[in-house]
Order: structure tokens, then sequence, then C-alpha cells
């Protein structure tokens, strides 16, 4: 099983996604982890990424995604996933170019989708520390979001909750499609 938490920046990829890692002993892909330097000092600039930017980023963990499927390995990759275009790139790397008008998904991989109020995420930014992502690049988040459809392998999970609670949705989401 393949969990993809995606999310806008600051709705809590990388707090719930070690929590469950943590308490799954699922293996822990943190997609911030394979951005290039490039596309971080962008962000540090408080300049959004462009599709180009994300293209090469979105591939890598396709690498991952695919590695994993084939050890039927369990793990969980952190990644926003932002547009319906990225997440086929995951899924299906460059085949996926152009992206289908249908989206579709691979039997085993699934997509949490983290969702909150905008006031409430960044809130949630402004008070974190030592990260280069700025709450000033919320709004081009919001603006660039494509919120995942069922046809996706995609749940909605509300993070107006305690990190152990969004987890727990996590779980319950994924019991039922197991
Ligand atoms: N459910 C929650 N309840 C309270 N605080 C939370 C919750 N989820 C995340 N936070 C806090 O919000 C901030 C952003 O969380 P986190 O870094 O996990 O988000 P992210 O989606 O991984 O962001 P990015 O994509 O920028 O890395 C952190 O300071 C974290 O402690
Ligand atoms: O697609 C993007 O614009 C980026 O991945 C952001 O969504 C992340 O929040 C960034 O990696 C900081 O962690």
């Amino acid at each position: 099983m393949i969990l993809i938490i995606m999310g806008v920046s600051g709705s809590g990829k990388t707090c719930v996604g070690t929590y469950l890692s943590e308490k799954l002993g699922w293996t822990l892909y943190e997609g911030d982890d394979y951005h290039s330097k490039e596309s971080i000092d962008k962000m540090a600039r408080g300049e959004p990424l462009t599709d180009q930017d994300r293209i090469p980023w979105l591939l890598q963990l396709h690498g991952i995604i695919q590695r994993e499927i084939t050890s039927k390995a369990n793990a969980i990759v952190l990644c926003s996933a932002l547009k319906r275009a990225y997440r086929q790139m995951l899924l299906f790397g460059r085949t996926c170019l152009p992206s289908s008008d249908s989206p579709t998904a691979v039997d085993g991989v699934w997509f949490a989708f983290l969702h909150g109020p905008f006031k409430l995420i960044q809130e949630r930014l402004e008070a974190r520390e030592g990260h280069y992502m700025s709450a000033a690049l919320l709004q081009s988040q919001f603006d660039t979001l494509e919120p995942p459809v069922d046809t996706e392998n995609a749940f909605s999970v509300d993070v107006q909750r305690s990190i152990p609670e969004v987890a727990s949705d996590i779980e319950s989401a994924l019991s039922v499609r197991l």
C-alpha cells in the first residue's frame, strides 16, 4: 500500500506523515527532500514554483513510488500534489503527459488530501519556525490547488483536528479501502 499525503503548504503533511510512519512502521518519503536547491531557494524568496520547476521533482517521486509498488512495500510519500496533472505524474511518470481528461488511479496507491480553512493553515504556517516556506506563498498554493476527485483513489481529511485525530481519520479511511 502506498499512501500519498497531499495538500497545500502548512496542511500538516510532515507532522501527520511522521506520526503515521512511526505508528505504522511504514517507510516515510518526505517530498521536500527531493526539491532542487533552485526550487527551495525560489520558495524561500517567496516565489511560487512553476510546472517546469515541479516536473523533475514529481518524476523523482514517481520513481520512488514505482520502486515501492514493485517491492510490495507499505510506504508514505509526502507531496503537495496540488494539480491533477501532478498526481497523474506521480502515478504514471512522463507517460501521463499531456494529462488525460479522465484521471485514473493505480491499485494500492491512495491520496489522503489534507484540507482546511485558509486562515487556520495560515496561522499554523505563521507559527512554524525554521522552515524556508513562507506563509506569504499560501494564497498561491490555494490558487494552484485542484482538489482530487474520487476516481483518483483519493479521500479528504479535515485538518481542523489534532495530529493524532487526523492520523486516525486516515487510518479509518484506509481500513475500509484495504
Ligand atoms: N492537525 C494539526 N494541529 C495543530 N497544528 C498542526 C496540525 N498539522 C500541522 N500543524 C502545524 O502546522 C505547521 C505546518 O505543518 P507541516 O509542516 O506538517 O505542514 P506541511 O504540509 O508539511 O507543510 P510544507 O508543505 O510547507 O512542508 C507545523 O508547525 C505543525 O506543527
Ligand atoms: O508544490 C509546491 O509548491 C511545494 O511542494 C509546496 O507545496 C511545499 O509546501 C514545499 O515543498 C514546502 O514544503
